[in-house]
């Protein structure tokens, strides 16, 4: 068993309470936005419409769905990869191998679904199940992350995480105390992170949209482009399956509660938030308007892709060609720091593009309403706080070098703003 951390470290998320208070805010929040997005004010900041009772929560048939879907992508991800990637070197030098097939998933997965609703499948009633399949994931995701926090308590020191190893339980239930679980080759944290809870984002969506066009003959322009903007991000992580081994999640933050609940319940039931609304809120939208909302999704997704794209060529061969020009700074890591292209702009390009993103997916909900912005609020607090996790870190590493980056390229998220 592994010594925990010193405790002088210090500890994120405001530390155990902290971490105990989101336990409950986040599960709390998510069941929040589905009771409202249903009610007819739609009041994000309002009370919900209702409390619902053990009846409308539990239901063995959304647990027994769930379970499914999980297994489905569980034996997708087993299928053989035509590539396997090495991920970033661990404490003890060595590195983990990863299988790269979660397109090839989501194809299959999209082919299943085909069959299915032109067998009849009621993809149209998911929407119904939103209360009792969200509170199946949660409960799932709290099982889950007890038996990750069991497993840990017996991995050696090598295998924990920076963080989440603190002798708190609370914390580090929530954080993650080991960094990469795995069963035998299969590994529990890149498997969530990029499978089950993306796909059941754009299902769902999907349900939402079939849902409309049943209640009123046809999607709305408004729906269609929400649903086309989260499957171009969606089907984007999965092609880039591998990008994600060089995000802060696989190489510095445990897998626990934070992720597991974040990826299988918090990402499919908040993300799809405004494909929910548009049902119960139809909102009208022009050509105009829907134009300029499809250029600024593609003006983010360019920079969301052009910055991570470059960063991950530059990790994995500096002397890449599509990278060999650009200026960087050495640092005394071996590693060197990107000071010229995306990463000289700001020093998060790719977040910059990943909030542009998230405007024009709240733009087709119109301005009548908070509750379809909640996905830009979140996700501006989220990668404010991320970003100044990063810095920590990255000045950790990198120390002088950090510094003399910071200098040359002052600007965090957005040129001469922050
Ligand atoms: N939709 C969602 O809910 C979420 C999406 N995201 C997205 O996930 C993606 C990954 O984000 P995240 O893991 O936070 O961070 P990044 O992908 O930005 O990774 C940060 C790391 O990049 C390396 N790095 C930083 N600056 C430079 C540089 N100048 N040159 C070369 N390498 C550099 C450092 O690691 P090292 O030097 O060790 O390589 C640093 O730790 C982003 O696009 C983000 O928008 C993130 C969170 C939630
Ligand atoms: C406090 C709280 C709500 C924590 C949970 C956060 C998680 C939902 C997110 C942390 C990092 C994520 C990433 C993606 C999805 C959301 C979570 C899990 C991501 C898979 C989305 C698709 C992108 O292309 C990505 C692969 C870059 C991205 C990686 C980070």
């Amino acid at each position: 068993m592994a010594p925990p951390q010193s405790s002088r470290a210090s500890l994120d998320f405001g530390g155990p309470l902290g971490a105990a208070a989101l336990i409950l805010l986040l599960p709390a929040t998510m069941f929040h936005l589905l009771l409202v997005a249903r009610s007819g004010p739609a009041r994000l900041l309002g009370p919900p419409p209702y409390l619902p009772g053990p009846e409308a929560l539990w239901s063995p048939r959304a647990l027994l769905l769930l379970l499914t879907w999980l297994g489905l992508q569980a034996a997708l991800y087993l299928l053989p990869a035509r590539k396997v990637v090495e991920g970033q070197e661990l404490k003890n030098k060595s590195r983990l191998r990863y299988p790269v097939n979660g397109f090839q998933a989501l194809v299959v997965t999209a082919l299943l679904v085909g069959l299915g609703v032109s067998a009849g499948l009621p993809l149209g009633a998911l929407p119904e199940m939103l209360l009792p399949l969200a509170f199946a994931a949660t409960l799932t995701a709290f099982v889950f992350s007890l038996l990750l926090y069991l497993k840990a308590l017996v991995a050696p020191a090598y295998a924990l995480a920076p963080g989440g190893n603190s002798g708190n339980p609370i914390y580090d239930f929530f954080l993650g105390r080991e960094l990469n679980p795995r069963i035998c080759s299969f590994d529990f944290k890149y498997f969530c992170e990029l499978r089950p809870g993306l796909m059941a984002w754009v299902l769902i969506n999907l349900a939402l949209l079939l849902q409309e066009a049943e209640l009123r003959g046809s999607p709305s322009l408004a729906m269609w482009l929400v649903n086309g903007f989260q499957l171009l991000y969606v089907a984007d992580a999965l092609w880039h399956e591998e990008g994600v081994l060089t995000t802060m999640d696989i190489t510095h933050d445990g897998f626990g509660f934070m992720l597991a609940f974040g990826d299988l319940a918090w990402v499919p039931f908040t993300y799809s938030l405004q494909a929910q609304f548009l049902l119960y809120h139809p909102q009208p939208l022009g050509l105009p308007m829907a134009s300029v909302i499809c250029l600024l999704n593609a003006v983010g997704y360019y920079i969301f892709r052009g910055a991570n794209s470059q960063k991950n060529t530059f990790r994995k061969n500096p002397s890449d060609p599509r990278v060999a020009d650009l200026e960087t700074i050495p640092t005394a890591t071996g590693r060197q720091l990107l000071v010229s292209g995306w990463w000289g702009m700001v020093r998060h390009p790719n977040y910059l593009g990943d909030l542009i993103m998230a405007l024009a997916w709240s733009l087709p909900c119109g301005v009548s309403h908070l509750l379809p912005y909640f996905y830009l609020l979140y996700f501006t607090a989220l990668l404010v706080h991320r970003e100044a996790r990063d810095e920590q870190q990255c000045l950790q590493k990198y120390g002088l070098a950090w510094h003399e980056y910071c200098k040359r390229v002052p600007y965090r998220i957005v040129p001469y703003v922050y």
